[in-house]
């Protein structure tokens, strides 16, 4: 491999193998820090190759790091492949119809997360190989990204050390950089113990946990008229006691998702939410213990190398898609609702989208690449690629794998999840990852701007993880 495209034709005639992994991956979905098949799948896939490969970094089981090469750069690319309960779906559907009722599946598309950052970290070993150039190449193997951070844990346990530049991409209906900022979290649980007692004969000698719950809920929802605009709580019952209405329920719990686009702002809001849980106690004279399950930072854009990723996506163009793709996605736009059509440009817009979506008139999937146009804005959502893009310059692109208006965690991205169209788009994202990577190997003097936009932003504001040391990743109860 000598050219820019010899990466395009690295990638096209190895099309069969990652369609293959990205097969496997949407054929085995599994949920947060529970990835145990995806795991050993892909990390036995990349030692295949040539690939060393260190399995449970960080103390995660189900995560790991595979290097070739040696010396600087170290480029690395960050792979998912965690998946969503109750989401489970045929693929290539346009009805909804699970494969196993309530059973898992790959709602957020990161059998092609993982797939793509792979294929991209095949096609440089490649490169390097053929070339003799020295520098690294590694895949990060990330864990529960869904509601888990895993990349945030492995922050903590320094797994990102000695990484010059870390480049990853999501699937979307969207071919653009990801160049806008998202929210940090904090995702904790309360805990009520109260007194179990005869709901009729003896409720006077029972305190309930379940009681205390609700009071939590009803005080924080009148914090949040006066929060910040951007800020979201959202929470679940996780142990709401038990079923039986008789019972004064001596145990309940309520897990928390708390966000807002700084995590002092999270913190300060997660400060007040445990106020009032000790309101509740109080009030219900229960006990009330707080377990932090996680947290994520919000996401630092570099804008050096956001350029530079742009460019190579834009040389490596848009899929045009096939008569039969075009109406497959004509199909599942059919089975969207009113509100998710009407939502199409405001979804596209948190991925980087940056015009007015007329050039989709009367089109199912898109065919162009947005103006890369760097936005100040925060996504409403969370990412924990953002802790890795406060200590390694980072950037992130998105290419569209689905139908205009599929939103995500949905049955509509499952059934996408492993057609053509999807395999074009993963593997457009594995080309302008790829081509990125390739050009920093031979251009020090852009790794060099890079690095110099990265601490330029350090200085101004400094790093601390979100998770609290002694807190450990943990699986979905
Ligand atoms: N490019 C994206 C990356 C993540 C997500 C997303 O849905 N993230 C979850 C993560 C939740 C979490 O951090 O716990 C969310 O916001 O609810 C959406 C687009």
């Amino acid at each position: 491999m000598a050219t820019d495209s010899a990466v395009s034709n690295y990638l096209t005639s190895n099309r069969k193998r990652f369609e293959s992994i990205s097969q496997y991956v949407w054929e085995h979905p599994e949920t947060r820090y529970e990835e145990f098949e995806s795991a050993a799948f892909l990390a036995d896939e990349l030692e295949k190759e040539g690939f060393s490969v260190e399995r449970g970094v960080g103390g995660i089981e189900t995560a790991f790091v595979a290097s070739f090469g040696t010396g600087k750069p170290v480029i690395g690319f960050l792979g998912e492949f965690d998946a969503l309960s109750g989401l489970s779906q045929k693929a290539n559907l346009t009805k909804q119809e699970p494969i196993e009722p309530g059973g898992i599946g790959h709602g957020c598309g990161h059998n092609l997360l993982g797939t793509g950052s792979l294929a991209a970290a095949y096609a440089v070993k490649a490169y390097l190989s053929d070339n003799n150039i020295s520098g690294t190449v590694k895949f990060y193997g990330c864990p529960g990204e869904e509601g888990g951070s895993g990349k945030t844990f492995m922050v903590r346990e320094g797994v990102f050390d000695g990484l010059d530049i870390a480049l990853t991409w999501h699937p979307s209906y969207s071919n653009s950089i990801m160049s806008l900022s998202s929210l940090a979290n904090y995702q904790v649980y309360f805990r009520f113990k109260g007194v179990a007692s005869h709901a009729a004969n003896s409720p006077h000698l029972g305190r309930s946990a379940l009681d205390a719950v609700e009071l939590m809920n009803v005080g924080v929802n009148y914090l949040r008229e006066h929060v910040v605009q951007e800020a979201r709580m959202h929470y679940a019952i996780t142990n709401s006691g038990g079923f039986s209405p008789n019972v004064v329920q001596s145990e309940a719990e309520v897990l928390y998702l708390i966000r807002a686009p700084k995590v002092a702002q999270v913190d300060e809001i997660y400060k007040r939410v445990c106020k009032i849980a000790q309101g509740a106690a109080l009030m219900t004279e229960t006990e009330m213990t707080i377990v932090f399950d996680k947290a994520c930072s919000n996401y630092e854009p570099n804008r050096t190398l956001e350029t530079i990723l742009n460019e190579k996506l834009l040389e490596a163009g848009a899929v045009q898609p096939t008569e039969e793709e075009k109406e497959f996605a004509a199909g599942i736009w059919q089975t969207l609702s009113e509100g998710e059509k009407n939502n199409f440009l405001a979804g596209m817009k948190t991925f980087g989208y940056s015009g007015d979506g007329s050039e989709f008139g009367g089109k199912y999937l898109s065919d162009i690449i947005s103006d890369y146009v760097p936005s100040n804005e925060v996504m409403a959502g969370s990412t924990d690629v953002s802790d890795v893009s406060w200590i390694v310059p980072t950037a992130q692109l998105t290419t569209a794998t689905s139908a205009i208006g599929t939103p995500l965690h949905t049955w509509q991205m499952v059934t996408q999840g492993i057609g053509s169209f999807a395999h074009s788009g993963m593997l457009l994202s594995s080309e302008a990852m790829a081509n990125t990577a390739i050009h920093l190997y031979h251009h020090p003097e852009d790794l060099q701007a890079i690095k110099a936009e990265h601490e330029a932003r350090r200085a101004k504001e400094a790093y601390t993880c979100p998770i609290p040391e002694g807190v450990q990743p943990s699986a979905v109860k």
